[in-house]
């Protein structure tokens, strides 16, 4: 594709990103069904492009007042993901002239918002929470793209394994440092056409993902309840944990969410799964098993901000005010899922969100109003849980409390995970 043509195409996905009328990854989808004839490196570039703008609207927008011709057009050029050689070959004079002015600008001459590319209202709960190196350290981070990680199908595959299986097909993988389910892909290659992954042996999930399922410890015979099971990335992980015996319910409000988990089992292996769509937290279905289950994962519905690095769209899409009404419906949905619970039963709160308001915040409400639930410090679970020499480490992987033991948070910048936060109570 003739360069000039790949940019135009580069300058209409912005334009149609920035309107943030649905998730970005859905408009970049749309837009390639829309243009059949594109090649994988031409995809990988527009698509990056367009992803770098959304990381770094605020700074782009600035340097763009400098330029001339359409804004998406110098948003695109500013965002290229190609070489600048490429892009320069297909540039006016002046327009080659402006981006060496953007490329020569330093970051001392910026503004802080022009560095984290944060809105104000996100970075100021993040300033509040982290000292100024972590802040700069996380803002730096959520800038990058995610790394691949798996999830090896403990039900049928062990890890070293599945490790060595990659290696023969030329891809490198090593564990993860915590999750002893995971392994860490370089590279990220496409896995869905390898044996390993059409039969089973491996599911895409980010480490954080891996580590809220493993402290469920979901254990064989047991019933177990994941209430907001989506696609059921973590529903797989149970049902394995449980060594596919017991009943393990898969509750999402989203029917269609969870159609997304019905091959993800059949590659599985699993047939302990019972997914069933609930109209509501309050649903006849969660009251008919109320004090029956052994363990239940809520995986709340949460601002998804501490997936940045997977979904930059999504710090222009939320606002304050979104994140406050998201947290009025974890409380709910925790209240409802915490009846499930049978005595001696676990409960496990988590969200990929970065907010106190959605974490500490719900969590040490739940347990005020609910002297039967008594808080788990998360990070003596995970000295238990974690396989030595990290077992040991396990602290570094939490916070709050005196101790500073009591919940998991896990940070993009310190853990090289998505951002997630974990609660946990034993029913009295
Ligand atoms: C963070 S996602 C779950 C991701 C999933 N657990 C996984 O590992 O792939 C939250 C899910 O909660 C569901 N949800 C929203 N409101 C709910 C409610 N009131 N009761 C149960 N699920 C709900 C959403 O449809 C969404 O699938």
């Amino acid at each position: 594709m003739h360069p000039q043509t790949l940019l135009d195409l580069c300058a209409e996905l912005v334009r149609l990103t920035l309107k943030f009328e649905h998730p970005a990854d859905a408009v970049v989808s749309h837009f390639f069904r829309d243009h059949r004839g594109l090649g994988p490196r031409e995809r990988a570039t527009l698509a990056e492009t367009a992803y770098a703008v959304l990381r770094k609207k605020l700074l782009f927008e600035r340097l763009a007042l400098s330029g001339s011709g359409p804004k998406e057009r110098r948003l695109a050029i500013l965002g290229f993901s190609g070489s600048r050689d490429f892009i320069k070959s297909v540039l006016s004079e002046q327009e080659k002239q402006w981006l060496d002015a953007c490329d020569g600008v330093k970051p001392d001459e910026l503004l802080d918002q022009h560095r984290h590319n944060l809105p104000d209202w996100l970075a100021q709960p993040l300033k509040t929470q982290l000292s100024d190196k972590d802040f700069w350290a996380l803002a730096e981070s959520l800038n990058q793209s995610a790394g691949l990680d798996v999830r090896v199908n403990t039900l049928n595959s062990k890890r070293e394994d599945v490790q060595r299986e990659l290696k023969a097909a030329g891809i490198t993988a090593q564990p993860t440092p915590y999750c002893p389910w995971g392994l860490r892909i370089a590279d990220k290659p496409a896995l869905n056409k390898l044996d390993v992954f059409t039969r089973g042996a491996i599911e895409v999930q980010d480490e954080g993902s891996q580590l809220l399922a493993l402290l469920v410890e979901a254990k064989r015979g047991e019933m177990v309840v994941d209430f907001c099971a989506g696609a059921g990335g973590k529903t797989l992980a149970l049902g394995a944990a449980m060594r596919n015996t017991g009943r393990l319910y898969a509750f999402d409000t989203s029917a269609h969410r969870l159609d997304a988990l019905k091959p993800r089992l059949a590659r599985s292996g699993l047939s302990n799964v019972h997914p069933a769509a609930i109209a509501h937290e309050r649903d006849e279905r969660v009251k008919r098993l109320s004090g029956k289950i052994d363990r239940v994962l809520v995986d709340a519905p949460c601002s998804g901000l501490g997936t940045l690095r997977r979904n930059p769209d999504l710090k222009w899409r939320q606002s304050a005010q979104a994140v406050q009404e998201m947290a009025a419906k974890q409380t709910a949905i925790l209240d409802s899922a915490a009846r499930l619970l049978k005595s001696g039963g676990r409960l496990v709160y988590a969200t990929c969100s970065v907010l106190p308001e959605e974490n500490e915040a719900v969590a040490e409400a739940f347990s005020a109003a609910h002297p039967d639930f008594e808080p788990v410090p998360v990070a003596d679970l995970l000295e238990r849980l974690l396989a030595p020499p990290v077992a040991k480490t396990a602290s570094e992987l939490c916070s709050g409390g005196e101790s500073g033991r009591n919940y998991l948070r896990l940070w993009p910048h310190q853990h090289n995970t998505d951002g997630f936060f974990a609660a946990v109570w034993h029913k009295r």
